[in-house]
């Protein structure tokens, strides 16, 4: 049990790493990328879950700004409790941290993820399974642990393609995704 966690929380430190290393025209080439391959997943999607890049995450600062010239309404996760809640995003938003160092929207209004229609997750590592490995705060998990695949929101993962391995093992508690998409490949779960 050490060892799996151990194991875990290695390869958490070797993605990480990676992902940081890539450099600004890396992660700009890469962000235009992930836009073309989400907007087949976008008809009848009106709301829509972000996240803000952190720790070299593939950034959705250009996807956000095609949803927004499409009308649509945009969302950052809030840590609250051990659970993410959804507060709306626009150019006016004003900000606090979280005890990450992410920003945060400063609200009360706030969606449950069961009202979104997309929620566009971030994410350590991922298999072509459509296996997937956070942060390791379990947040997503929690948050989407009552979910059936069949309904809202869609699940859709984004990951540079320096982020996938062999195989990840699957936790009871892991909430399956719909896609995961890099700027290279989507895989379909
Ligand atoms: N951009 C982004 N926003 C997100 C997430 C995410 O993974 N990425 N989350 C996904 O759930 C939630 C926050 N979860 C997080 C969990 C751990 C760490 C983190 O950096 N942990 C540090 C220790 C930080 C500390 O305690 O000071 C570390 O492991 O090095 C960051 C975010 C909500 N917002
Ligand atoms: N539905 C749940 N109920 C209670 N605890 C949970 C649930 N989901 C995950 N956890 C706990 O959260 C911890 C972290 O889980 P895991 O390593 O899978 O996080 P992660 O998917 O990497 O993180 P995140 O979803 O925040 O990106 C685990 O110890 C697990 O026990």
């Amino acid at each position: 049990m050490t060892s799996l966690l151990d194991s875990r929380q290695r390869l958490r430190r070797q993605l990480r790493q990676a992902r940081r290393h890539l450099s600004a025209d890396e992660q700009q080439t890469a962000a235009q990328q992930i836009v073309e391959r989400i907007i087949p997943y976008l008809s009848d999607i009106k709301h829509i879950a972000l996240y803000l890049t952190n720790d070299g995450e593939i950034s959705p600062h250009l996807l956000c700004e095609y949803l927004w010239l499409q009308g649509l309404h945009t969302y950052l996760p809030v840590v609250k409790d051990k659970h993410l809640v959804f507060a709306s995003y626009t150019p006016d938003t004003i900000w606090q941290e979280n005890r990450f160092g992410i920003k945060e929207p400063i609200t009360t209004l706030y969606k449950e993820g069961n009202e979104l229609d997309l929620v566009v997750l971030p994410l350590v590592g991922f298999d072509e399974q459509g296996g997937r490995l956070g942060m390791g705060g379990g947040f997503y998990d929690r948050t989407f642990a009552d979910k059936n695949s069949a309904e809202a929101p869609l699940l859709i993962g984004l990951a540079h393609d320096c982020q996938q391995v062999k195989s990840l093992p699957i936790e009871n508690w892991d909430v399956p995704l719909q896609a995961i998409i890099t700027p290279s490949q989507t895989i379909l779960v």
